[in-house]
């Protein structure tokens, strides 16, 4: 039952706290049953624990047998230094989730004890209003009756895909950096909209609402979106010359590009791994 699983989070930053938010909000686990730990930032801490009401401590105060799932929560660069501080304080028994783009289960496995049970995940930072996207793969140790509690507690943050592990690096462009390219598309929506002497304020609500609602268009419409374009597309209308100005100005192509190199980024942490490369 998740209601009475307790979550540690080793990581207390950005991505952290976005889930943290979202499982709070969802109110399925009680907030003191969160706990958020780092290295040594206890103005961050503090922070968490007002904000949300959760527990927060340095990671050597977390008393790591009374915990059900550990979210690894730091940058890829520091995975090595994270594995080997946990390894002799975690059982098989418990289930370690990374969000870290580009750690695949099997190293966690390798550099873990034998048998653990870890699932690699990848969410994104709409995790913060419940609204992710977010993927789910289960390393080869980690039982059913695990990937499914995973699964009610990833619920908490938006919706959960579980797909083959082959395929994280490609939904990692999409989706755990997903976000980020809308954001940019918004600073050139409010830049173009100031230009023309429109409030940037006006324009995010402007901007946002059309965003949202051809978001909820493709969600609940049967159409795909090349016909949804089309429906708004009159002939040699005002949307022919928008659209024939991205055309130009190659934006269906940098949207494809942005994908492939967030994805083809996720590969190289993977590949650095066994060349204990550290990248960032
Ligand atoms: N940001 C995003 O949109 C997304 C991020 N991710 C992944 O989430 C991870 C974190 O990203 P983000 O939150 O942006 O990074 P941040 O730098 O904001 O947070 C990293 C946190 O990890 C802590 N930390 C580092 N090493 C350890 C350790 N060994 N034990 C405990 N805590 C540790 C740091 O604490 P201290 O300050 O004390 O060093 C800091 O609180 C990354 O691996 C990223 O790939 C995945 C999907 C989306
Ligand atoms: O930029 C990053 O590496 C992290 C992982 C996906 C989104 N943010």
């Amino acid at each position: 039952m998740i209601s009475n699983q307790k979550v540690a989070f080793l990581g207390a930053g950005s991505m952290a706290e976005a889930m943290i938010s979202g499982i709070v909000e969802a109110e399925l686990i009680p907030a003191e049953q969160i706990i958020a730990t780092n290295k040594s930032n206890e103005e961050r801490l503090q922070q968490l624990r007002n904000k949300y009401g959760i527990r927060a401590m340095k990671r050597e105060e977390l008393d790591f047998s009374s915990v059900d799932f550990f979210i690894l929560a730091m940058k890829p660069k520091d995975i090595d230094e994270a594995l080997s501080s946990i390894k002799d304080k975690v059982t098989k028994e418990q289930v370690i989730l990374s969000v870290l783009a580009g750690i695949p289960t099997s190293y966690m496995e390798e550099n873990l004890n034998e048998d653990q049970q870890v699932i690699r995940v990848m969410p994104n930072t709409s995790s913060m209003l419940r609204e992710s996207a977010t993927a789910l793969s289960p390393g080869k140790h980690t039982s059913m009756d695990k990937v499914i509690l995973a699964k009610k507690l990833l619920a908490c943050i938006g919706e959960v895909y579980v797909i083959e592990e082959d395929k994280m690096d490609i939904f990692t462009g999409i989706a755990g950096s997903g976000p980020a390219y809308f954001y940019y598309l918004m600073e050139h929506i409010e830049k173009t909209a100031k230009e023309a002497g429109l409030d940037e304020e006006i324009a995010r609500q402007i901007g946002s609402q059309t965003i949202l609602g051809a978001a909820k268009m493709m969600m609940e419409q049967e159409d795909t979106p090349a016909d949804l374009r089309k429906k708004v597309t009159s002939p040699n209308g005002t949307t022919a010359a928008g659209l024939a100005a991205l055309e130009k100005h190659g934006g269906g192509e940098a949207i494809s590009e942005a994908i492939k190199g967030a994805a083809q980024r996720s590969e190289e942490i993977s590949a650095n791994l066994n060349k204990k490369i550290v990248t960032q």
